[in-house]
């Protein structure tokens, strides 16, 4: 389990913010890790902000919900940069779904950090067919602390890293839940 480095309020303007990202395959819990990790800030008092991509309309409008159900109030925005617009002075900003923003939203979190702030972002790694997605790579290189999560493979019960797609779509973005796609690990997604 991910241990905060520090959970105390951090002070805006000092620099001593830093970024956190989760990444893994669908239904490896990111989105719940996420949520674990804003409820212990606002546990201790913290101001903090939710974001997560308009596109993402899945389960509600403004909530970041996972999986399992558990759930935290967000606010849905069409670009990254608005996400510095409606920061504020928050102590923590949580984003989800970071794999659909633009390119831009490494820059973003980067000048979050620089205010001072904790930014912890959930994404998925790799798309349908095993490619990175979008800007999480680059988010990766920029996070001071990554941690992979896992799904179990529907097929073996293994450990699964890859999103199988059940349809024939080959668009990049294709909202879904268990309609559309697997969790599988490496051989049942058919990489070996
Ligand atoms: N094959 C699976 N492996 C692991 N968890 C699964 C699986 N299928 C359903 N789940 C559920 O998905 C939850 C994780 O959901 P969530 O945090 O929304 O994942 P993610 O954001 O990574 O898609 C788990 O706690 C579990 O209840
Ligand atoms: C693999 C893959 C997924 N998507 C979509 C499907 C879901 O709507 C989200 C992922 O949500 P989760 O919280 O990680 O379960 O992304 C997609 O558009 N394209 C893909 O290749
Ligand atoms: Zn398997």
């Amino acid at each position: 389990m991910f241990v905060e480095p520090h959970i105390g309020r951090e002070e805006e303007g000092t620099g001593k913010g830093w970024i956190e990202l989760i990444c893994g395959s669908m239904f490896s819990g990111k989105t719940e890790e996420l949520i674990r990790r804003l409820n212990r800030a606002l546990i201790a008092q913290q101001k903090v902000e939710i974001f997560k991509p308009k596109v993402d309309t899945r389960y509600h409008d403004t909530e970041v919900v996972s999986h399992n159900k558990t759930k935290i109030r967000s606010t849905p925005v069409d670009f990254a940069e608005d996400i510095l617009l409606f920061s504020g002075n928050s102590h923590v900003v949580g984003i989800d779904e970071a794999q659909f923003f633009d390119a831009e939203i490494v820059s973003v979190v980067n000048t979050l950090a620089n205010q001072g702030k904790r930014v912890i972002i959930a994404g998925l790694d790799m798309d349908f067919s095993g490619k990175a997605f979008g800007p999480i790579p680059e988010l990766m290189a920029v996070s001071e602390y990554v941690t992979k999560v896992h799904a179990i493979c529907v097929k073996c019960g293994g450990i699964a890293s890859y999103s199988y797609r059940l349809s024939k779509d080959t668009e990049k973005v294709v909202l879904g839940e268990k309609d559309k796609y697997e969790p599988r690990c490496r051989r049942c997604f058919g990489m070996g």
